[in-house]
């Protein structure tokens, strides 16, 4: 149905979308997600012309809409969007709301587009409201309302752009109740959203976009259980991480310590597991003290917020230098025994000319 080729934009000479490629086919249900600021919104507003893209190609039906010649409305209703600040008409009644477009953009005549739009708030609930204005509506309402509206005008698809943004929370699942009983009715959407378990249980694919890309693409069963990639990993499981460089035996030891207490203090790591942590690295450090004049070690924390796993690695690039396992280590090293004791796990892998120490600390 829309076939998105090499889509970019650019705001200003900042390119917000990059290159995307993609396909929406009649009766998917595609949501858009992903980092703040990483262009999902601009996407969607470049496929129903709300923003010219600066290249790439459009085909509805075959038909490429960035053609001069387009009739721009008609895209619009084919494609209706919700937005996220619902733009309902303030001085219009719920029912004339619904109304407005099909009588004036499509000709309805006024009896039927009643008739229509009282079925439409059926089907949202929102019936005994059709006499009232958007100002004496709760968010959740003005939203169900808008989405109504949406309908009125018969889209071949619907986009969303953070419906439930701007909502209190109670008020979200009313929303998503109604998009989830859209999507079992086989209405084609394409959803930007932060709401995880709604996209992972409404969408048959999910788009993970990244810097102006779509970095990953696929069912939800994929990005959301097992992503492929690494930033799509970090997004999903909510990965927060700190990373410094030791690059001489005489690093400010001091300083990383505090950097990694603020780092803890602002993920609202328990005080154990801040101390856990900052015993482990000690530990760990202890142990490559003999390399250090020789090395560069990379240290990384990276706390997933989704499963409360706090694991770090160390990596080193040179010579084949296991800490864990090297000549230097006596048998019964204590640093050793307090990091086995610390640790759930600890793997060594050599990668691509790289030492890599990856350790999971204990719950
Ligand atoms: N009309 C505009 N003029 C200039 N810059 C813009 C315009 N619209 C969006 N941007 C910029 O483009 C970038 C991407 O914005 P966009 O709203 O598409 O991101 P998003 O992924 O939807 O983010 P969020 O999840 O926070 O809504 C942002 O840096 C934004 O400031």
């Amino acid at each position: 149905m829309i076939k998105v080729e090499h889509l970019s934009k650019q705001f200003d000479g900042v390119a917000v979308l990059k290159d995307v490629t993609t396909e929406i086919k009649t009766g998917e249900v595609v949501s858009i997600i992903g980092p703040s600021g990483t262009g999902k919104s601009t996407f969607l507003r470049c496929l129903n012309l709300l923003e010219t893209p600066s290249g790439g190609s459009i085909l509805i039906d075959g038909v490429d809409i960035l053609d001069k010649k387009t009739d721009v409305a008609g895209i619009r209703q084919k494609m209706n969007m919700v937005f996220q600040s619902f733009n309902l008409f303030s001085h219009l009644s719920v029912l004339d709301n619904l109304t407005i477009g099909p009588v004036r953009l499509k000709g309805t005549n006024k009896a039927a587009a009643r008739q229509k739009a009282m079925d439409l708030l059926r089907l949202v609930g929102l019936a005994e409201k059709a006499g009232n204005f958007p100002d004496e509506l709760s968010g959740g309402q003005k939203q169900r309302v808008a989405i109504a509206r949406c309908l009125a005008m018969e889209p071949q698809i619907i986009l969303f752009d953070e419906p439930t943004s701007a909502l209190d929370p109670t008020m979200v699942s009313e929303v998503l109740s109604v998009i989830r009983r859209l999507a079992r009715e086989g209405m084609t959407m394409a959803i930007v959203t932060h709401e995880m378990d709604f996209a992972r249980d409404v969408s048959n694919r999910v788009l993970y976009m990244d810097e102006g890309i779509i970095y990953e693409e696929g069912p939800p069963e994929q990005i959301f259980e097992n992503p492929q990639r690494e930033k799509t990993r970090a997004f999903i499981h909510r990965i927060r991480s700190y990373s410094c460089r030791i690059a001489s035996p005489d690093y400010d030891l001091y300083a990383m310590n505090a950097e990694i207490e603020a780092f803890c203090e602002k993920q609202i790591l328990p005080k154990k597991t801040r101390d856990s942590l900052l015993l482990l690295i000690e530990e760990l450090l202890q142990l490559y003290t003999p390399y250090l004049s020789g090395i560069t070690l990379d240290l990384s924390i990276a706390y997933s917020e989704k499963s409360g796993r706090l694991e770090v690695v160390s990596e080193s690039a040179g010579e084949k230098i296991n800490p864990l396992a090297g000549e230097r280590l006596a048998d019964d090293d204590f640093s050793l025994a307090i990091i086995r004791n610390l640790t759930e796990s600890m793997d060594y892998q050599w990668q691509g000319g790289k030492n890599r120490l990856q350790f999971a600390l204990k719950k």
